[in-house]
């Protein structure tokens, strides 16, 4: 896949490109909508996604919650390129780029592309103040002869699908109905890190999953999960329980996440794990002390083991 940063106008294609643009930020279904109706439409071209990043809304409002996404660059892509996506044009987004006239986006930066057509989501916005509309998109890519599909937004139970629906049901613990609008579980992909060894004196020794600044981390609470390695020629996975919280039994003070992995012993330090949630078990709670602690992770690994089939 090619991998093109773009301060404003993009080089200058040689290649016919088909092109969605959009944040994808989760590559949820409605994305994928956009990308199947691409893919559908190629005609020989290759298809390419625009998209921004560091988040807008980030940039835009300053809002902490967008300093996280669902999808960091390295995972959206990945996702991308199972979409079947081949160059991915990524606009490095400052105030300064969201004062683009809609006029200069399309009529300067889109005309350096061979486009044979743009594919958009319906609640598409662009160019200064993003006031531009899929209307204005058509009106000034017929301009310069480029065709406009424009994608209806999936719904789910007459709500559409979007990020911030999923970044709620996140907030909420609800990694099933993530699930659902994504099309896939919730991952996260971190590095193994040290935490204070106290699982393994307890009987449950937890990797801990550094290196997760990025992402968007659902509501504290243990969760049934699986866990894979990734980047390495056997690709083992297990399935797991995870707490994520500060752990007040301990009187822990920032937040972690950290899986307790179904028959495996060994070392994980500094690996890079993939964590795929599954299920909600409970709230996080604060124990009168580490034996009522033991217990209850007993209870949720039993727990966890009979909804997966392991007992
Ligand atoms: C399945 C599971 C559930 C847990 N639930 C809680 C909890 O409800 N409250 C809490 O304070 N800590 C909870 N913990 C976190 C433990 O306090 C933590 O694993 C322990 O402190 C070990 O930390 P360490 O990785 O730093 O050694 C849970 C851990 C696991 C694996
Ligand atoms: N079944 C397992 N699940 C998770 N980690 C395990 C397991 N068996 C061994 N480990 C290793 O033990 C570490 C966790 O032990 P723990 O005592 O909780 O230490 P720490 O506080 O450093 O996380 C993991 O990072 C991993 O290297």
């Amino acid at each position: 896949m090619d991998r093109i940063t773009v301060t404003a106008a993009p080089p200058e294609s040689a290649e016919p490109l088909v092109l969605a643009i959009g944040k994808f930020d989760g590559v949820h279904i409605g994305h994928q909508a956009i990308l199947g109706a691409a893919k559908a439409d190629l005609g020989g071209a290759r298809l390419a996604a625009m998209t921004f990043w560091p988040h807008p809304t980030y940039v835009l409002t300053g809002q902490e919650a967008y300093a996280r996404v669902l999808t960091p660059p390295q995972e959206r892509d990945r996702l991308l390129v199972e979409q079947g996506v081949e160059r991915v044009y990524e606009i490095q987004f400052t105030r300064e780029y969201a004062s683009t006239p809609a006029e200069t986006f399309v009529l300067e930066h889109l005309a350096k592309l061979r486009l044979r057509r743009v594919v958009v989501g319906e609640d598409f916005r662009f160019g200064q103040g993003g006031k531009a509309t899929v209307e204005d998109l058509k009106r000034l890519c017929g301009e310069i002869g480029v065709p406009v599909t424009v994608v209806r937004a999936v719904e789910e139970n007459g709500v559409k699908v979007s990020s911030s629906q999923i970044r709620r049901h996140l907030a909420n613990g609800r990694v099933e109905a993530a699930e659902a609008l994504l099309g896939r579980p919730y991952t996260l992909a971190g590095t193994v890190e040290h935490g204070d060894a106290l699982g393994r004196q307890i009987g449950f020794p937890t990797a801990n999953l550094g290196a997760l600044e990025a992402y968007v981390i659902p509501k504290d609470g243990v969760y049934a999960a699986s866990v894979a390695t990734v980047g390495q020629a056997d690709r083992r996975n297990w399935f797991a329980v995870v707490n994520v919280g500060t752990r007040p039994t301990v009187d822990g003070t920032t937040r972690r996440v950290e899986a307790h992995l179904f028959g495996f012993a060994g070392d994980l330090y500094d690996q890079v794990l993939r964590l795929s949630f599954l299920r909600r078990v409970r709230d996080e709670r604060k124990f009168a002390g580490i034996e009522a602690l033991k217990a209850q992770i007993g209870e949720d690994v039993r727990f966890v083991k009979q909804m997966l089939g392991m007992l």
